[in-house]
């Protein structure tokens, strides 16, 4: 028999109900045990829906308080110093003092750095080790959650994070090499192995995504190694999961370790199929992911069966497994709770549940001729997409079709930009500007939510969105901030707004998908050509304008980031679709522009992590991406000012390509990282403006004006002065209005500080 699993289930809860209840003990409204009550009601529910859904086993370890990786530093007593008083005195306050940072008791640590998880808009925190790490079993999370199922009555199969990603994923404070840990670090999961063996675990789903990646020798090495030496300890069997691409030229050696199965992605990397099954171990479990876990449309069911038909041949119903093609946090819960949607669209989607039905079909067409009714619904719902004409408009492919390479050109190079941008926005040395978003407060949501459920009015609305932007400006200007924002209070999110006001995209209600711990997003959905019916922000930006003399930026969010954090269309390259994006902006740029703001904003935070898992085909991906973005800005004339913004960026290797988008200003985010950052821009010598964020805007913690000064004096030490902006890290939206105001008065003083200690002047 075929068994049907999965490798992951969203968390946060249809309604947010983890976010909810983690917020509410944060603001110690709430105990730890009413958190963690929540917490295991949640996977309760998730392992009851993955089993009516049709799974044969469920995940465990898959849930998380705030994230995976976290929990995995934490398990292993990767704490670094700074928190470890904290963590002994009280496990979960360190826990989250990790992810979030802590201020008071006369305590006053920083939070770990956070990062993209791979190419996806999910973000896990970085383990911080160095050269004497050591590592033991802290917790036995993984163990606990198993029992927990087990005693539910559910056949569970607990994930961990293999070693070697996990050291891959880390990084040493010191400089010292990540993989020279692992022999430490393998008897502490023998350790748990055992532990999870002795539980009543058949096997372990073992996670080693970076198997996916490039990987040198030394990589290749740590993997054998760590392998080996657990090929001969107590355990359960293990499956070895890999996911979000092909296992390329590292299959030849993967196949030789000493597991006991594989799961490979087919959907990212179907080419993979039959060199996996050639090679395949004779002992060895094989498990097809053959449900997108990252995206939300329908599988092709005649596609994938016959695949699976044919894997089922070769190596029998019992060494097979069907799955998605990765955990299934990337996507929502359940579409039928979806009543708004089109119904044209509806019946193209699957969430969460319905992959697993999905996957149950399959299974069943294996085995019998069950699935016939179900496999006919399938088929007529992928050619009711195909053909539909609210998926194909021909204005959009004819304009397409007349651009040329002039579209996507400044009139002039940078240096006549910038004399005439001067000369009409007279800034100071080091500018402060802030990102665009202030707080989203509760009462902006309540508003918002009143207003959509027809409690509030659309003038009322408006009269209230008018206000909260007026304090702002207000506040911006009292504090003598010299480039303003108007502070993006009528915006749910900046990719969804925009998504809202665009032909081709649907919306969910509940479509909620965990971008950091408790912070969610609900991904718009493109599912046909896009265009744009009408101006989008201008409104609001030429309302701001008339509050104040000083520069109000313009603030749009890019055509990548607006791709990579919706649901794509899996049926046209996405360069298509994001060029289509891209001409949607470019008419809203030049909109701008003729209303008479003189500086735009064209957010780009997500240009990296869009970029391929293999470096082969990075430059295919970087051409079009800088292409796009430089069609949406490029209509402008030479005095007005193009910014973009980036936050999570390594842009080492992508410097080329950031300064092919040619923006005037990049705001980049520097803080947590000390300025690392910076070291690719002074590397490549960039010529055009930067605005290193001088503090993180994920912590509620004040910084104070020193520490940003120097920061500051760091990139003064390496850049030109009259190049450097100063701006926090990213928009404000998630923080509170006493930390942004104390902080923000902070970074006026250090930017005064700067022009003094530099120009001597105020
Ligand atoms: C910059 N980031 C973003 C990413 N991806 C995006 N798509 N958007 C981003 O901004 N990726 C990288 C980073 C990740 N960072 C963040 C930061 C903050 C959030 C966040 O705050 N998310 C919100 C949800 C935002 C939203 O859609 N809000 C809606 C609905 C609000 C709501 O819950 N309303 C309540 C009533 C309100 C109340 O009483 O308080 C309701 O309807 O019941 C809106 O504002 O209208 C979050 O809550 O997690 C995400 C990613
Ligand atoms: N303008 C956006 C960018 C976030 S990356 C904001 O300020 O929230
Ligand atoms: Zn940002």
């Amino acid at each position: 028999m075929t068994t049907l699993t999965n490798l992951g289930f969203p968390r946060i809860g249809v309604k947010r109900e983890l976010k909810q209840a983690l917020e509410s003990f944060w603001r110690g409204e709430a105990t730890a045990s009413e958190l963690q009550d929540t917490a295991s009601a949640l996977r309760k529910r998730h392992w009851q829906l993955q089993r009516e859904a049709g799974a044969d086993v469920v995940p465990c370890n898959d849930f998380s308080l705030y994230d995976h990786v976290l929990d995995t530093a934490f398990m292993l007593d990767a704490i670094p110093d700074r928190y470890r008083a904290l963590a002994d005195a009280n496990p979960l306050s360190g826990y989250f003092a990790l992810a979030r940072g802590f201020q008071g008791d006369g305590i006053d640590v920083h939070a770990l750095e956070m990062t993209k998880w791979f190419d996806t808009n999910y973000h896990y925190l970085v383990p911080e080790l160095h050269e004497n790490q050591t590592f033991r079993l802290r917790s036995d999370k993984p163990v606990a959650e198993f029992l927990e199922a087990k005693k539910l009555g559910f056949k569970a199969r607990p994930v961990i994070v293999g070693p070697v990603s996990f050291l891959l994923l880390s990084k040493t404070v010191d400089g010292s090499d990540r993989l020279a840990l692992l022999d430490r670090l393998i008897p502490v999961y023998a350790e748990l192995l055992g532990k999870l063996k002795d539980a009543g675990a058949d096997w372990v789903q073992i996670d080693e995504p970076c198997l996916v990646l490039d990987q040198d020798s030394d990589d290749q090495a740590a993997y054998r190694h760590a392998y080996r030496a657990l090929a001969n300890v107590k355990r359960p069997s293990l499956l070895l999961a890999t996911y979000f691409g092909a296992l390329e030229d590292n299959l030849s050696w993967v196949t030789s370790l000493p597991v006991d199965g594989l799961h490979i992605d087919l959907v990212r990397a179907p080419e993979q199929f039959d060199a996996v099954i050639d090679s395949l171990s004779s002992q060895w479990v094989l498990s097809l992911g053959i449900v997108d876990g990252r995206n939300v449309w329908r599988t092709d069911l005649d596609r994938v069966l016959p695949l699976v038909k044919r894997a089922h041949q070769r190596i029998g119903g019992e060494r097979l497994q069907l799955a998605p093609s990765c955990s299934l946090l990337h996507v929502p819960i359940d579409v039928t709770l979806e009543k708004a949607l089109p119904a044209g669209v509806y019946s193209w989607l699957a969430f969460a549940r319905q992959k697993i039905e999905e996957l149950r079909t399959v299974a069943d067409a294996l085995s019998s001729a069950n699935a016939l009714h179900a496999l006919e619904t399938a088929r007529l719902r992928q050619s009711s997409r195909k053909n539909s004409p609210d998926v194909h408009r021909p204005d959009v492919a004819k304009r397409l079709a007349q651009i040329d390479g002039h579209a996507s050109r400044r009139m002039s190079d940078y240096t006549q930009r910038r004399a005439v941008q001067q000369q009409r926005l007279r800034l100071p040395a080091f500018p402060t500007t802030t990102i665009g978003s202030f707080p989203q407060t509760h009462e902006v949501r309540e508003a918002r939510a009143k207003y959509k459920s027809n409690k509030l009015s659309a003038a009322d609305y408006e009269t209230f969105l008018q206000a909260e932007t007026q304090r702002c400006v207000r506040f911006q200007e009292d504090i003598g901030l010299d480039v303003l924002v108007h502070g993006e209070f009528e915006r749910n999110d900046m990719v969804e707004y925009f998504g809202e006001q665009l032909d081709g995209f649907a919306f969910t209600k509940l479509g909620w998908v965990q971008s950091y711990g408790s912070r969610c997003v609900k991904p718009p959905i493109i599912y046909g050509d896009v265009r744009r019916p009408s101006p989008m922000t201008v409104a609001w930006s030429r309302y701001a304008q008339s509050l104040t003399r000083r520069p109000m930026k313009g603030m749009l969010t890019g055509p990548v980031t607006v791709l990579q954090w919706s649901f794509v269309r899996d049926d046209q390259p996405r360069a298509a679709t994001c060029r289509q994006i891209a001409l949607a902006l470019r008419d809203e740029v030049l909109d701008l522009e003729a209303a008479g703001i003189g500086v735009i904003q064209i957010d780009e935070p997500a240009l990296r992590e869009g970029l391929p898992l293999r470096r082969n085909q990075w430059n295919t991906y970087l051409d079009w991406a800088t292409e796009c973005f430089r069609l949406a800005v490029c209509g402008v004339r030479d005095e007005t000012q193009i910014h973009t913004h980036m936050c999570y960026s390594e842009f080492n290797d992508i410097m080329d390509s950031v300064a092919a988008m040619d923006a005037d200003v990049i705001s980049i985010e520097t803080s947590r990282s000390n300025m690392e950052l910076l070291d690719a821009f002074v590397k490549f010598r960039y010529p055009n403006d930067i605005g290193p964020g001088v503090y993180d805007i994920h912590s509620p913690r004040v910084p104070r004006s020193a520490e940003m000064t120097q920061l500051l004096a760091r990139a003064v030490s390496v850049l030109n002065p009259n190049q450097l902006w100063v701006n926090p890290d990213c928009g404000l939206k998630t923080r509170g209005w006493p930390e942004t105001r104390a902080a923000l008065v902070q970074m006026v003083e250090a930017a005064q500080a700067m022009r003094h200690i530099v120009f001597e002047s105020v």
